[in-house]
């Protein structure tokens, strides 16, 4: 008998069979349509593998309780993967959804298969293919018992740091598929924020690719050190066989996204946080896509002039590093406030600093900066934003200066760093006691009289203006 079952050889579901089968054991694995079966099976011979074509076949293969894995593409597919696998099942058995499911969806998983009988696990899977193969993050959520029955096989695959696997039970309900939304919210920002230092010293300091690439490189090696840098250095260096020309400047300037950024920022919305910085990284995405009027743009509408002139490269490299730093801190500080606040409102006891570790290793995320996040809350664990912890504190205080030079350069010089831009106005905002929503709520209460609270007295009043 097998172990677990795979269902989905796309992608991710082909290497996790992979790594599964290296690690753990006997796997089953199954594909709606045969092409992905077959040319599984063409590309890898592992004794540990055994293919199925017949859906009930694949189930009847596995030990009982049965564990199935799912990776298959997000939304309405993993409902009718689950409708199809329903009578083939028995009660006590588990289904485990490995995609970048909604976890609105993967709540109303839980507890329809719940009411049958059945286990449901949200498994947030990151590392792209790479990761699949040879370990990645794991975040799973559901059932604890459920969850003790599968943790064997999960700790074994994911990354391990430190003789720890990057995978731990998170909590209730589809609270692992809310923790990897985030993660890629989290994801997105940490791109962009990438992108705005490169664009600065390409477009500003006029550095070129290999120079930057060195740039990155030698950061790599200090607290911004992270996968995306890693790759960000290596792209930057990789030569168009075609054109001779940089890889990056031969693609497109318009990127993609599935949504799940976007779907941090709605539910940042519907939880009542500020995620200003993942919604820039978000925003710029859609802007990317209207090229064909940006062309345009460029030509009919006045900026200022975008040259620096003579200035101390060095300096401003240096600038541009503490800039990238705090910008990181920030969209932290924000995305694990999401985590916090939601923990709360859908009563999943979230441990934010067991989910710092979890994206230390294997996944797109990880990053020097993931200990010192996991320091803090493991240190206070009623900290409410990263910003007022020892070490993060330290470091906003001695790199404000520098991402608000970086800031007013773009400003002055016509280059939008909106996510460089979001993290300093994030910042003053939080520092800020004396914020303008007194003048907000006198408005309110002008047109609408809807009350206000007084700084002297408790209670709501109106006035007659
Ligand atoms: N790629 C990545 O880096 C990461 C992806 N993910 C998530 O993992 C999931 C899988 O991604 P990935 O492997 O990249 O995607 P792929 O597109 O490579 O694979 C999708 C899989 O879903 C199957 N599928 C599609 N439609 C149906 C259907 N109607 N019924 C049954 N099976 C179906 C496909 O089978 P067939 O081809 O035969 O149609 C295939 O096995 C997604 O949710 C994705 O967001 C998560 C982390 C990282
Ligand atoms: O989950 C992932 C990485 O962690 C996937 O690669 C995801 O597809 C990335 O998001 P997008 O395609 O929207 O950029």
């Amino acid at each position: 008998m097998n172990s677990i079952g795979v269902f989905g050889l796309g992608v991710m579901g082909a290497n996790l069979a992979m790594n599964m089968a290296n690690k753990n054991g006997k796997v089953a694995i199954y594909n709606y349509t045969s092409d992905l079966t077959d040319s599984f099976q063409a590309k890898h011979q592992n004794k540990n593998i055994e293919a199925h074509y017949q859906l009930d076949s694949f189930i009847n293969s596995l030990e009982k309780p049965r564990k199935i894995f799912l990776m298959v593409t997000a939304g309405q597919v993993v409902d009718s993967v689950i409708a199809s696998l329903l009578p083939l099942l028995d009660q006590g058995d588990i289904i485990m959804d490995g995609g970048n499911s909604n976890f609105l969806d993967s709540n109303r998983r839980y507890g329809y298969l719940k009411k049958k009988g059945l286990h449901f696990i949200s498994v947030g899977v990151s590392g792209g293919e790479k990761g699949a193969l040879n370990g990645p993050a794991l975040m799973p959520s559901g059932d604890k018992e459920a969850y003790q029955q599968v943790a064997p096989i999960l700790e074994k695959i994911a990354a391990q740091v430190d003789g720890k696997p990057c995978c731990s039970y998170l909590g209730k309900e589809g609270s692992g598929h809310y923790v990897k939304m985030v993660h890629n919210g989290i994801e997105y920002a940490d791109m962009q924020l990438i992108t705005e230092a490169y664009q600065f010293l390409r477009e500003r300091l006029k550095l070129d690719v290999n120079q930057i690439a060195a740039i990155f490189e030698e950061w790599n090696n200090g607290e911004l050190e992270s996968y995306l840098m890693e790759i960000t250095s290596a792209i930057l260096t990789h030569v168009d066989e075609e054109t001779n020309l940089p890889m990056v400047d031969v693609i497109l300037d318009k990127s993609a996204q599935k949504g799940t950024g976007k779907w941090t920022s709605q539910n940042a919305l519907d939880i009542g946080v500020s995620l200003s910085i993942i919604t820039e990284s978000v925003f710029m995405r859609f802007l990317s896509t209207v090229k064909e009027e940006r062309m345009i743009a460029e030509q009919e509408l006045n900026g200022p002039n975008p040259f620096m002139g003579a200035v101390n490269k060095k300096e401003w490299i240096e600038l541009v590093r503490q800039a990238l730093f705090m910008g990181k801190i920030c969209t932290y500080a924000q995305g694990f406030y999401q985590y916090k606040q939601a923990s709360e409102q859908y009563k999943w006891e979230l441990q934010l600093d067991e989910i710092a570790l979890i994206f230390g290793g294997g996944c797109i995320i990880r990053a020097g900066i993931l200990n010192e996040i996991s320091n803090a809350f493991k240190e206070n664990k009623e900290l409410s934003n990263l910003f007022l912890s020892p070490y993060f504190k330290d470091k906003l205080n001695n790199y404000q200066e520098a991402i608000r030079k970086v800031v007013i350069k773009g400003m002055e010089t016509g280059l939008a760093l909106p996510c460089f831009n979001a993290s300093l106005i994030y910042y003053d905002g939080y520092r800020s006691a004396k914020s303008g929503a007194n003048m907000i709520q006198a408005q309110r209460d002008y047109f609408g009289a809807h009350t206000y609270q007084r700084v002297d007295k408790e209670g709501d009043f109106h006035t007659i203006w």
